[in-house]
Protein backbone atom coordinates (compact mmCIF):
# COMPACT_ATOMS: atom_id res chain seq x y z
CA UNK A 1 0.00 0.00 0.00
CA UNK A 2 1.29 3.47 -0.84
CA UNK A 3 2.30 5.85 2.15
CA UNK A 4 1.99 9.81 1.54
CA UNK A 5 2.06 12.38 4.32
CA UNK A 6 -1.06 14.09 3.31
CA UNK A 7 -3.90 12.61 1.32
CA UNK A 8 -6.45 15.74 -0.02
CA UNK A 9 -9.63 13.90 -1.26
CA UNK A 10 -11.02 16.85 -4.00
CA UNK A 11 -9.58 18.96 -6.27
CA UNK A 12 -11.62 22.25 -5.70
CA UNK A 13 -10.81 25.47 -4.14
CA UNK A 14 -10.01 24.30 -0.70
CA UNK A 15 -8.04 21.04 -2.07
CA UNK A 16 -5.58 22.69 -4.39
CA UNK A 17 -4.72 25.32 -2.25
CA UNK A 18 -4.02 23.05 0.63
CA UNK A 19 -2.25 19.99 -1.34
CA UNK A 20 0.00 22.54 -2.91
CA UNK A 21 0.77 24.62 0.79
CA UNK A 22 2.00 21.25 1.99
CA UNK A 23 3.62 20.08 -0.98
CA UNK A 24 5.83 23.29 -1.02
CA UNK A 25 6.76 22.44 2.89
CA UNK A 26 8.26 18.78 1.11
CA UNK A 27 5.41 17.20 2.13
CA UNK A 28 4.71 14.12 0.15
CA UNK A 29 1.40 14.57 -1.08
CA UNK A 30 -1.35 12.97 -3.34
CA UNK A 31 -4.44 14.32 -4.33
CA UNK A 32 -7.31 12.36 -5.03
CA UNK A 33 -9.90 14.10 -7.75
CA UNK A 34 -12.92 12.15 -9.43
CA UNK A 35 -13.64 14.56 -12.19
CA UNK A 36 -12.11 17.39 -13.64
CA UNK A 37 -9.33 20.32 -11.83
CA UNK A 38 -10.38 23.25 -9.88
CA UNK A 39 -13.82 21.90 -8.31
CA UNK A 40 -17.10 24.15 -8.32
CA UNK A 41 -15.39 27.47 -8.66
CA UNK A 42 -13.25 27.16 -11.94
CA UNK A 43 -15.63 24.61 -13.75
CA UNK A 44 -19.08 25.23 -13.00
CA UNK A 45 -19.17 28.31 -10.11
CA UNK A 46 -17.02 31.55 -9.90
CA UNK A 47 -15.22 31.90 -13.25
CA UNK A 48 -17.92 30.60 -15.72
CA UNK A 49 -20.50 33.04 -13.47
CA UNK A 50 -18.01 36.10 -14.24
CA UNK A 51 -17.39 35.82 -17.47
CA UNK A 52 -21.11 35.72 -18.31
CA UNK A 53 -21.22 38.45 -15.98
CA UNK A 54 -18.99 40.74 -18.06
CA UNK A 55 -20.43 39.49 -21.26
CA UNK A 56 -24.29 40.62 -19.68
CA UNK A 57 -22.60 44.22 -17.93
CA UNK A 58 -21.13 44.87 -22.12
CA UNK A 59 -24.59 44.09 -23.50
CA UNK A 60 -26.03 46.73 -20.87
CA UNK A 61 -23.56 48.96 -21.28
CA UNK A 62 -24.39 49.36 -25.36
CA UNK A 63 -28.04 48.90 -25.28
CA UNK A 64 -28.90 50.92 -22.13
CA UNK A 65 -26.03 53.44 -21.32
CA UNK A 66 -23.50 54.10 -24.53
CA UNK A 67 -26.38 56.44 -26.05
CA UNK A 68 -26.57 59.07 -23.41
CA UNK A 69 -22.83 59.48 -24.11
CA UNK A 70 -23.92 59.96 -27.64
CA UNK A 71 -22.38 56.64 -28.73
CA UNK A 72 -24.94 55.17 -30.82
CA UNK A 73 -23.96 51.77 -30.25
CA UNK A 74 -25.80 48.44 -31.23
CA UNK A 75 -25.86 45.01 -30.76
CA UNK A 76 -26.14 43.06 -34.15
CA UNK A 77 -25.12 39.80 -33.41
CA UNK A 78 -24.89 38.27 -30.36
CA UNK A 79 -23.53 34.90 -30.45
CA UNK A 80 -24.37 32.71 -27.32
CA UNK A 81 -22.68 29.72 -28.19
CA UNK A 82 -19.57 31.27 -29.20
CA UNK A 83 -19.28 32.77 -25.75
CA UNK A 84 -19.83 29.34 -24.14
CA UNK A 85 -17.17 27.91 -26.10
CA UNK A 86 -14.82 30.64 -25.52
CA UNK A 87 -16.01 30.12 -21.83
CA UNK A 88 -15.49 26.36 -22.04
CA UNK A 89 -11.78 26.62 -23.80
CA UNK A 90 -10.56 29.14 -20.96
CA UNK A 91 -11.53 26.93 -18.14
CA UNK A 92 -9.76 24.20 -19.88
CA UNK A 93 -6.36 26.54 -19.87
CA UNK A 94 -7.09 27.00 -16.32
CA UNK A 95 -6.55 23.12 -15.99
CA UNK A 96 -2.85 23.30 -17.62
CA UNK A 97 -2.40 26.41 -14.86
CA UNK A 98 -3.23 23.71 -12.05
CA UNK A 99 -1.76 20.92 -13.38
CA UNK A 100 1.59 23.01 -13.64
CA UNK A 101 1.32 24.26 -10.17
CA UNK A 102 0.69 21.28 -8.81
CA UNK A 103 3.96 19.42 -10.79
CA UNK A 104 5.99 22.73 -8.94
CA UNK A 105 5.02 21.62 -5.53
CA UNK A 106 5.46 17.51 -6.22
CA UNK A 107 2.04 17.23 -5.18
CA UNK A 108 1.03 13.64 -7.13
CA UNK A 109 -2.37 13.10 -8.70
CA UNK A 110 -4.85 10.39 -9.18
CA UNK A 111 -8.37 10.64 -11.07
CA UNK A 112 -11.07 8.59 -9.32
CA UNK A 113 -13.29 8.90 -6.53
CA UNK A 114 -11.81 7.83 -3.02
CA UNK A 115 -13.66 6.06 -0.49
CA UNK A 116 -12.49 5.85 3.23
CA UNK A 117 -12.04 2.05 4.55
CA UNK A 118 -10.67 3.63 8.00
CA UNK A 119 -9.04 7.03 9.44
CA UNK A 120 -5.78 6.79 7.53
CA UNK A 121 -7.18 4.58 4.33
CA UNK A 122 -8.65 5.76 1.01
CA UNK A 123 -9.59 3.41 -1.93
CA UNK A 124 -9.45 4.64 -5.58
CA UNK A 125 -9.99 2.52 -8.25
CA UNK A 126 -9.31 -0.28 -6.47
CA UNK A 127 -5.92 0.99 -5.23
CA UNK A 128 -5.38 1.53 -1.59
CA UNK A 129 -3.87 4.70 0.17
CA UNK A 130 -2.45 5.30 3.30
CA UNK A 131 -1.44 8.75 4.96
CA UNK A 132 -1.68 9.91 8.86
CA UNK A 133 -3.36 13.02 7.50
CA UNK A 134 -6.07 13.50 5.34
CA UNK A 135 -8.34 16.37 4.15
CA UNK A 136 -11.78 16.02 2.90
CA UNK A 137 -12.43 18.65 0.46
CA UNK A 138 -15.17 17.20 -1.58
CA UNK A 139 -17.56 20.08 -1.68
CA UNK A 140 -21.38 20.20 -2.44
CA UNK A 141 -23.52 19.72 -4.74
CA UNK A 142 -27.21 21.70 -5.89
CA UNK A 143 -30.20 20.56 -3.47
CA UNK A 144 -32.85 19.18 -6.02
CA UNK A 145 -36.17 21.18 -6.02
CA UNK A 146 -38.28 18.69 -4.13
CA UNK A 147 -41.92 18.79 -5.50
CA UNK A 148 -43.54 17.24 -8.51
CA UNK A 149 -41.82 17.88 -11.54
CA UNK A 150 -38.95 19.52 -9.92
CA UNK A 151 -36.56 17.23 -12.04
CA UNK A 152 -37.44 19.43 -15.17
CA UNK A 153 -35.95 22.79 -13.12
CA UNK A 154 -31.89 23.12 -13.94
CA UNK A 155 -29.39 23.63 -11.50
CA UNK A 156 -26.64 25.99 -11.71
CA UNK A 157 -24.31 23.50 -13.53
CA UNK A 158 -27.30 23.40 -16.16
CA UNK A 159 -27.74 27.02 -16.54
CA UNK A 160 -23.55 26.28 -17.29
CA UNK A 161 -24.37 23.93 -20.06
CA UNK A 162 -27.01 26.12 -22.03
CA UNK A 163 -25.71 26.85 -25.52
CA UNK A 164 -28.32 29.00 -26.31
CA UNK A 165 -30.20 31.80 -23.83
CA UNK A 166 -33.62 30.67 -23.28
CA UNK A 167 -36.16 32.98 -24.32
CA UNK A 168 -37.93 32.93 -21.04
CA UNK A 169 -36.40 31.84 -18.35
CA UNK A 170 -37.81 31.36 -14.18
CA UNK A 171 -35.37 31.83 -11.61
CA UNK A 172 -36.88 30.26 -8.35
CA UNK A 173 -34.92 30.39 -5.06
CA UNK A 174 -33.68 33.19 -3.22
CA UNK A 175 -29.99 33.25 -2.96
CA UNK A 176 -26.44 34.24 -4.35
CA UNK A 177 -26.99 31.85 -7.36
CA UNK A 178 -30.65 32.97 -8.25
CA UNK A 179 -29.92 36.80 -8.11
CA UNK A 180 -26.95 36.72 -10.02
CA UNK A 181 -28.15 34.34 -12.78
CA UNK A 182 -31.58 36.62 -12.96
CA UNK A 183 -28.85 39.92 -13.50
CA UNK A 184 -27.31 38.02 -16.13
CA UNK A 185 -29.38 35.77 -18.09
CA UNK A 186 -31.43 38.87 -18.49
CA UNK A 187 -28.70 41.18 -19.53
CA UNK A 188 -28.21 38.53 -22.33
CA UNK A 189 -31.60 39.56 -23.58
CA UNK A 190 -33.70 36.74 -22.03
CA UNK A 191 -37.33 37.84 -20.40
CA UNK A 192 -36.76 36.87 -16.68
CA UNK A 193 -39.04 36.03 -14.13
CA UNK A 194 -37.68 35.85 -10.80
CA UNK A 195 -40.41 33.88 -7.83
CA UNK A 196 -38.64 33.68 -4.40
CA UNK A 197 -40.87 32.54 -1.04
CA UNK A 198 -41.01 35.58 0.80
CA UNK A 199 -41.38 38.84 0.96
CA UNK A 200 -37.72 39.58 -0.11
CA UNK A 201 -34.61 37.98 -1.45
CA UNK A 202 -30.91 37.91 0.29
CA UNK A 203 -32.93 37.78 3.63
CA UNK A 204 -29.70 37.11 5.72
CA UNK A 205 -28.53 40.37 4.17
CA UNK A 206 -28.60 44.05 5.15
CA UNK A 207 -32.39 44.91 4.00
CA UNK A 208 -30.94 48.00 2.04
CA UNK A 209 -29.28 45.48 -0.29
CA UNK A 210 -32.23 43.26 -1.01
CA UNK A 211 -34.99 45.79 -1.37
CA UNK A 212 -32.87 48.05 -4.08
CA UNK A 213 -31.54 45.04 -5.99
CA UNK A 214 -35.52 43.83 -6.48
CA UNK A 215 -35.92 47.78 -7.45
CA UNK A 216 -33.31 47.84 -9.58
CA UNK A 217 -34.22 44.73 -11.78
CA UNK A 218 -37.86 45.63 -11.83
CA UNK A 219 -37.00 49.01 -13.61
CA UNK A 220 -34.71 47.22 -15.56
CA UNK A 221 -37.74 44.69 -16.80
CA UNK A 222 -37.09 41.60 -14.49
CA UNK A 223 -40.50 40.40 -13.29
CA UNK A 224 -39.93 40.06 -9.14
CA UNK A 225 -42.31 37.92 -7.57
CA UNK A 226 -42.57 37.75 -3.69
CA UNK A 227 -44.26 35.33 -2.00
CA UNK A 228 -44.38 32.69 -4.95
CA UNK A 229 -44.07 28.89 -3.49
CA UNK A 230 -43.32 26.53 -6.28
CA UNK A 231 -45.81 23.67 -6.24
CA UNK A 232 -45.19 21.74 -9.35
CA UNK A 233 -43.70 22.47 -12.68
CA UNK A 234 -45.13 20.07 -15.76
CA UNK A 235 -43.71 20.11 -19.21
CA UNK A 236 -45.48 20.89 -22.12
CA UNK A 237 -43.66 20.46 -25.94
CA UNK A 238 -40.47 22.68 -24.77
CA UNK A 239 -42.44 24.87 -22.67
CA UNK A 240 -42.70 24.31 -18.92
CA UNK A 241 -45.58 25.56 -16.62
CA UNK A 242 -44.60 26.43 -12.71
CA UNK A 243 -47.64 26.54 -10.33
CA UNK A 244 -47.11 28.17 -7.47
CA UNK A 245 -48.73 27.75 -3.78
CA UNK A 246 -50.81 31.19 -4.57
CA UNK A 247 -52.73 29.77 -7.54
CA UNK A 248 -50.35 31.74 -9.88
CA UNK A 249 -48.95 30.03 -12.53
CA UNK A 250 -45.68 31.00 -15.03
CA UNK A 251 -44.43 29.45 -18.03
CA UNK A 252 -41.46 29.92 -19.59
CA UNK A 253 -39.00 27.85 -21.98
CA UNK A 254 -36.21 27.32 -18.84
CA UNK A 255 -36.73 26.76 -15.28
CA UNK A 256 -34.02 27.21 -12.89
CA UNK A 257 -33.51 26.43 -9.14
CA UNK A 258 -31.03 27.46 -7.03
CA UNK A 259 -32.42 26.74 -2.90
CA UNK A 260 -28.57 26.46 -1.63
CA UNK A 261 -25.99 23.19 -1.41
CA UNK A 262 -25.37 19.54 -0.08
CA UNK A 263 -22.30 17.98 1.44
CA UNK A 264 -20.36 15.91 -0.93
CA UNK A 265 -20.26 13.01 2.16
CA UNK A 266 -22.74 10.50 0.45
CA UNK A 267 -20.64 8.33 -1.07
CA UNK A 268 -17.23 8.64 0.79
CA UNK A 269 -16.98 5.87 2.96
CA UNK A 270 -17.30 8.00 6.17
CA UNK A 271 -19.02 5.13 8.15
CA UNK A 272 -16.00 3.44 7.78
CA UNK A 273 -14.23 6.02 10.34
CA UNK A 274 -14.62 8.66 13.32
CA UNK A 275 -15.57 11.52 11.55
CA UNK A 276 -19.14 12.79 12.94
CA UNK A 277 -21.91 15.07 10.59
CA UNK A 278 -24.41 17.19 11.74
CA UNK A 279 -27.60 16.65 11.16
CA UNK A 280 -27.42 17.98 7.83
CA UNK A 281 -24.51 15.80 6.82
CA UNK A 282 -22.17 18.46 6.59
CA UNK A 283 -18.59 17.33 8.48
CA UNK A 284 -18.45 18.75 11.73
CA UNK A 285 -14.58 20.55 12.51
CA UNK A 286 -13.56 22.25 15.58
CA UNK A 287 -11.80 26.07 14.47
CA UNK A 288 -8.61 23.77 13.40
CA UNK A 289 -10.84 22.01 11.10
CA UNK A 290 -9.93 18.60 12.65
CA UNK A 291 -12.73 16.32 12.39
CA UNK A 292 -13.57 13.92 15.30
CA UNK A 293 -10.96 11.83 13.82
CA UNK A 294 -7.60 12.31 14.46
CA UNK A 295 -5.55 13.34 11.89
CA UNK A 296 -8.88 13.52 9.17
CA UNK A 297 -9.48 17.32 8.27
CA UNK A 298 -12.49 19.52 6.06
CA UNK A 299 -12.25 22.35 4.26
CA UNK A 300 -15.09 23.97 2.45
CA UNK A 301 -18.20 23.57 1.13
CA UNK A 302 -18.16 20.07 2.95
CA UNK A 303 -18.29 21.45 6.12
CA UNK A 304 -21.41 24.28 5.20
CA UNK A 305 -19.98 27.03 7.12
CA UNK A 306 -19.14 29.79 4.42
CA UNK A 307 -19.77 28.72 1.06
CA UNK A 308 -16.78 30.93 -1.04
CA UNK A 309 -13.88 30.21 -2.83
CA UNK A 310 -11.26 32.34 -0.46
CA UNK A 311 -12.92 30.72 2.26
CA UNK A 312 -11.70 27.07 1.39
CA UNK A 313 -8.69 28.67 -0.17
CA UNK A 314 -7.54 30.45 3.41
CA UNK A 315 -8.76 27.27 5.62
CA UNK A 316 -6.89 24.41 3.44
CA UNK A 317 -3.56 26.44 3.44
CA UNK A 318 -3.77 27.39 6.87
CA UNK A 319 -3.97 24.04 8.05
CA UNK A 320 -0.83 22.75 6.13
CA UNK A 321 1.02 25.58 7.24
CA UNK A 322 -0.48 23.76 10.99
CA UNK A 323 0.42 20.57 9.76
CA UNK A 324 3.60 21.28 7.70
CA UNK A 325 5.01 24.34 8.98
CA UNK A 326 4.88 24.24 12.45
CA UNK A 327 2.65 26.72 13.27
CA UNK A 328 0.50 25.04 15.77
CA UNK A 329 -1.90 27.89 16.70
CA UNK A 330 -2.56 28.96 13.08
CA UNK A 331 -6.26 28.81 12.05
CA UNK A 332 -8.77 30.58 10.18
CA UNK A 333 -11.19 33.17 11.64
CA UNK A 334 -14.46 33.40 10.22
CA UNK A 335 -15.61 36.38 11.41
CA UNK A 336 -16.08 39.52 8.76
CA UNK A 337 -15.42 37.75 5.80
CA UNK A 338 -16.16 39.81 2.68
CA UNK A 339 -18.81 38.93 -0.16
CA UNK A 340 -19.79 40.00 -3.17
CA UNK A 341 -22.86 39.08 -5.52
CA UNK A 342 -22.32 39.55 -9.07
CA UNK A 343 -26.03 40.61 -9.75
CA UNK A 344 -26.51 44.10 -12.25
CA UNK A 345 -25.43 45.99 -10.74
CA UNK A 346 -23.43 44.16 -7.86
CA UNK A 347 -23.24 43.82 -3.84
CA UNK A 348 -21.03 44.00 -1.75
CA UNK A 349 -21.08 43.23 1.85
CA UNK A 350 -19.16 42.75 5.15
CA UNK A 351 -20.41 42.12 8.89
CA UNK A 352 -23.19 42.50 9.96
CA UNK A 353 -26.42 43.91 8.92
CA UNK A 354 -27.97 46.80 10.37
CA UNK A 355 -31.24 44.78 11.25
CA UNK A 356 -29.15 42.18 12.59
CA UNK A 357 -26.72 44.80 14.54
CA UNK A 358 -29.99 46.36 16.08
CA UNK A 359 -31.11 43.27 17.56
CA UNK A 360 -28.07 42.61 19.45
CA UNK A 361 -26.44 46.15 20.63
CA UNK A 362 -29.54 48.18 20.38
CA UNK A 363 -28.70 51.80 21.28
CA UNK A 364 -24.99 51.10 20.82
CA UNK A 365 -25.29 51.20 17.08
CA UNK A 366 -25.25 53.89 15.01
CA UNK A 367 -26.00 53.80 10.77
CA UNK A 368 -24.32 56.21 8.37
CA UNK A 369 -25.85 55.89 4.97
CA UNK A 370 -25.77 57.72 1.25
CA UNK A 371 -27.48 57.18 -1.98
CA UNK A 372 -26.10 58.84 -5.33
CA UNK A 373 -25.94 58.56 -8.74
CA UNK A 374 -22.47 57.38 -10.01
CA UNK A 375 -21.45 60.08 -12.74
CA UNK A 376 -21.79 57.29 -15.05
CA UNK A 377 -25.35 57.79 -14.96
CA UNK A 378 -25.25 61.48 -15.11
CA UNK A 379 -26.03 62.08 -18.87
CA UNK A 380 -28.67 59.29 -19.01
CA UNK A 381 -32.18 59.67 -18.48
CA UNK A 382 -31.93 55.89 -15.99
CA UNK A 383 -30.79 57.32 -13.38
CA UNK A 384 -29.48 54.05 -11.25
CA UNK A 385 -28.58 54.57 -7.72
CA UNK A 386 -25.75 53.51 -5.88
CA UNK A 387 -26.71 52.55 -2.13
CA UNK A 388 -23.89 52.35 0.46
CA UNK A 389 -24.08 51.79 4.61
CA UNK A 390 -21.75 51.79 7.53
CA UNK A 391 -23.15 50.28 10.93
CA UNK A 392 -20.66 51.10 13.99
CA UNK A 393 -21.13 50.32 17.20
CA UNK A 394 -20.51 52.26 20.88
CA UNK A 395 -18.95 55.59 21.54
CA UNK A 396 -15.59 54.80 19.10
CA UNK A 397 -18.26 53.93 16.45
CA UNK A 398 -16.35 50.76 15.65
CA UNK A 399 -17.39 49.83 11.93
CA UNK A 400 -18.78 46.24 12.40
CA UNK A 401 -20.95 45.85 8.69
CA UNK A 402 -20.25 47.96 5.43
CA UNK A 403 -23.02 47.09 3.01
CA UNK A 404 -23.08 48.71 -0.48
CA UNK A 405 -25.39 47.90 -3.72
CA UNK A 406 -24.18 49.93 -7.31
CA UNK A 407 -22.04 50.28 -10.09
CA UNK A 408 -18.39 49.44 -8.85
CA UNK A 409 -18.88 48.38 -5.61
CA UNK A 410 -17.60 44.97 -6.30
CA UNK A 411 -13.82 45.97 -6.47
CA UNK A 412 -14.29 48.26 -3.93
CA UNK A 413 -14.54 46.05 -0.85
CA UNK A 414 -11.62 44.33 -0.60
CA UNK A 415 -9.48 47.19 0.36
CA UNK A 416 -12.23 48.63 2.74
CA UNK A 417 -12.57 45.01 4.52
CA UNK A 418 -8.52 45.34 5.47
CA UNK A 419 -9.40 48.30 7.42
CA UNK A 420 -12.63 46.54 9.02
CA UNK A 421 -10.48 43.40 10.03
CA UNK A 422 -7.98 45.78 11.23
CA UNK A 423 -10.90 47.29 13.61
CA UNK A 424 -11.61 50.77 11.88
CA UNK A 425 -13.79 53.15 13.19
CA UNK A 426 -16.07 55.82 11.57
CA UNK A 427 -13.04 58.58 12.59
CA UNK A 428 -10.45 56.38 10.64
CA UNK A 429 -12.73 56.11 7.82
CA UNK A 430 -13.13 60.46 8.15
CA UNK A 431 -9.52 60.64 8.47
CA UNK A 432 -8.54 59.10 5.30
CA UNK A 433 -8.55 61.72 2.49
CA UNK A 434 -11.03 60.91 -0.75
CA UNK A 435 -10.19 60.25 -3.89
CA UNK A 436 -12.07 62.02 -6.27
CA UNK A 437 -14.45 61.65 -8.48
CA UNK A 438 -15.41 57.62 -7.73
CA UNK A 439 -17.95 55.80 -5.56
CA UNK A 440 -15.95 55.00 -2.86
CA UNK A 441 -14.73 58.32 -1.60
CA UNK A 442 -18.58 58.23 -0.37
CA UNK A 443 -17.37 55.45 2.38
CA UNK A 444 -14.95 58.19 3.71
CA UNK A 445 -17.55 61.12 3.45
CA UNK A 446 -20.12 59.97 5.05
CA UNK A 447 -21.86 62.11 7.83
C1 LIG B 1 -22.86 28.88 -9.55
C2 LIG B 1 -21.86 29.17 -8.46
C3 LIG B 1 -21.21 30.37 -8.45
C4 LIG B 1 -20.29 30.64 -7.44
N1 LIG B 1 -19.67 31.86 -7.44
C5 LIG B 1 -18.78 32.15 -6.48
C6 LIG B 1 -18.10 33.39 -6.48
O1 LIG B 1 -18.29 34.24 -7.34
N2 LIG B 1 -17.20 33.63 -5.49
C7 LIG B 1 -16.95 32.72 -4.50
O2 LIG B 1 -16.12 32.99 -3.63
N3 LIG B 1 -17.59 31.53 -4.47
C8 LIG B 1 -18.49 31.22 -5.43
N4 LIG B 1 -19.12 30.01 -5.43
C9 LIG B 1 -18.81 29.05 -4.34
C10 LIG B 1 -17.51 28.31 -4.61
O3 LIG B 1 -17.54 27.74 -5.90
C11 LIG B 1 -17.30 27.23 -3.56
O4 LIG B 1 -17.40 27.79 -2.27
C12 LIG B 1 -15.93 26.57 -3.70
O5 LIG B 1 -15.77 25.99 -4.98
C13 LIG B 1 -15.77 25.49 -2.62
O6 LIG B 1 -14.53 24.85 -2.76
P1 LIG B 1 -14.31 23.39 -2.18
O7 LIG B 1 -12.87 23.08 -2.35
O8 LIG B 1 -14.90 23.27 -0.83
O9 LIG B 1 -15.20 22.44 -3.12
P2 LIG B 1 -15.26 22.27 -4.70
O10 LIG B 1 -14.64 23.40 -5.40
O11 LIG B 1 -16.67 21.93 -4.99
O12 LIG B 1 -14.33 20.99 -4.97
C14 LIG B 1 -14.66 19.72 -4.52
C15 LIG B 1 -14.05 18.70 -5.48
O13 LIG B 1 -14.10 17.42 -4.87
C16 LIG B 1 -14.35 16.46 -5.88
N5 LIG B 1 -14.85 15.26 -5.21
C17 LIG B 1 -16.04 15.09 -4.57
N6 LIG B 1 -16.11 13.87 -4.02
C18 LIG B 1 -14.93 13.25 -4.30
C19 LIG B 1 -14.39 11.98 -3.98
N7 LIG B 1 -15.05 11.09 -3.27
N8 LIG B 1 -13.17 11.68 -4.45
C20 LIG B 1 -12.45 12.56 -5.20
N9 LIG B 1 -12.91 13.79 -5.51
C21 LIG B 1 -14.13 14.13 -5.05
C22 LIG B 1 -15.33 17.13 -6.80
O14 LIG B 1 -15.31 16.55 -8.09
C23 LIG B 1 -14.81 18.58 -6.79
O15 LIG B 1 -13.92 18.82 -7.86
C24 LIG B 1 -20.03 29.68 -6.42
C25 LIG B 1 -20.68 28.45 -6.45
C26 LIG B 1 -21.59 28.19 -7.46
C27 LIG B 1 -22.29 26.85 -7.48
N1 LIG C 1 -20.79 35.56 -5.54
C1 LIG C 1 -20.53 34.53 -4.76
O1 LIG C 1 -19.63 34.56 -3.95
C2 LIG C 1 -21.38 33.29 -4.87
C3 LIG C 1 -22.16 33.07 -6.01
C4 LIG C 1 -22.92 31.92 -6.08
C5 LIG C 1 -22.90 31.01 -5.03
N2 LIG C 1 -22.14 31.25 -3.96
C6 LIG C 1 -22.14 30.31 -2.81
O2 LIG C 1 -22.89 29.16 -3.13
C7 LIG C 1 -23.91 28.97 -2.16
C8 LIG C 1 -25.12 28.36 -2.79
O3 LIG C 1 -25.88 29.33 -3.50
P1 LIG C 1 -27.46 29.25 -3.56
O4 LIG C 1 -27.97 30.49 -4.18
O5 LIG C 1 -27.87 27.92 -4.09
O6 LIG C 1 -27.85 29.16 -2.02
P2 LIG C 1 -28.19 30.25 -0.93
O7 LIG C 1 -28.02 29.56 0.36
O8 LIG C 1 -27.47 31.53 -1.16
O9 LIG C 1 -29.73 30.56 -1.18
C9 LIG C 1 -30.69 29.56 -1.26
C10 LIG C 1 -32.06 30.20 -1.32
O10 LIG C 1 -33.00 29.30 -1.86
C11 LIG C 1 -34.21 29.40 -1.15
N3 LIG C 1 -34.89 28.10 -1.22
C12 LIG C 1 -34.54 26.94 -0.64
N4 LIG C 1 -35.44 25.97 -0.93
C13 LIG C 1 -36.38 26.53 -1.72
C14 LIG C 1 -37.58 26.03 -2.35
N5 LIG C 1 -38.00 24.78 -2.21
N6 LIG C 1 -38.30 26.89 -3.10
C15 LIG C 1 -37.90 28.18 -3.25
N7 LIG C 1 -36.79 28.69 -2.69
C16 LIG C 1 -36.03 27.88 -1.93
C17 LIG C 1 -33.78 29.76 0.26
O11 LIG C 1 -34.82 30.47 0.90
C18 LIG C 1 -32.56 30.63 0.04
O12 LIG C 1 -32.90 31.98 -0.03
C19 LIG C 1 -24.15 30.35 -1.56
O13 LIG C 1 -24.61 30.29 -0.24
C20 LIG C 1 -22.80 31.00 -1.64
O14 LIG C 1 -22.08 30.78 -0.46
C21 LIG C 1 -21.38 32.37 -3.85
Amino acid sequence: MKKYDYIVIGGGSGGIASANRAGMYGAKVLLIEGSELGGTCVNVGCVPKKIMWHASDIMETIERDASSFGIYAKVENFNFKELVEKREAYIDFLHGAYERGLDSNNVERIKGYAKFLDNHTVEVNNEKFTASNILIATGGYASPLEIPGGEYAIDSNGFFELTEAPKHMIVIGAGYIASEIAGVIHGLGSKVSWAYRKELPLRNFDKMLSENLVKIYNDNGIETLPNYVPEKIEKSGNQYTVTFENGQTLIGDSVLFAGGRNPNTGNLGLENTDVKLDERGFVEVDKFQNTSAEGVYAVGDVIGKIDLTPVAIAAGRRLSERLFNGKSDLYLDYDLIPTVMFTHPPIATIGISEEAAIEKYGDQIKIYKSTFTPLYFGLNDYKQKCNMKLVCLGKEEKIIGLHAIGLGVDEMLQGFAVAIKMGATKSDFDNTVAIHPTGSEEFVTMR
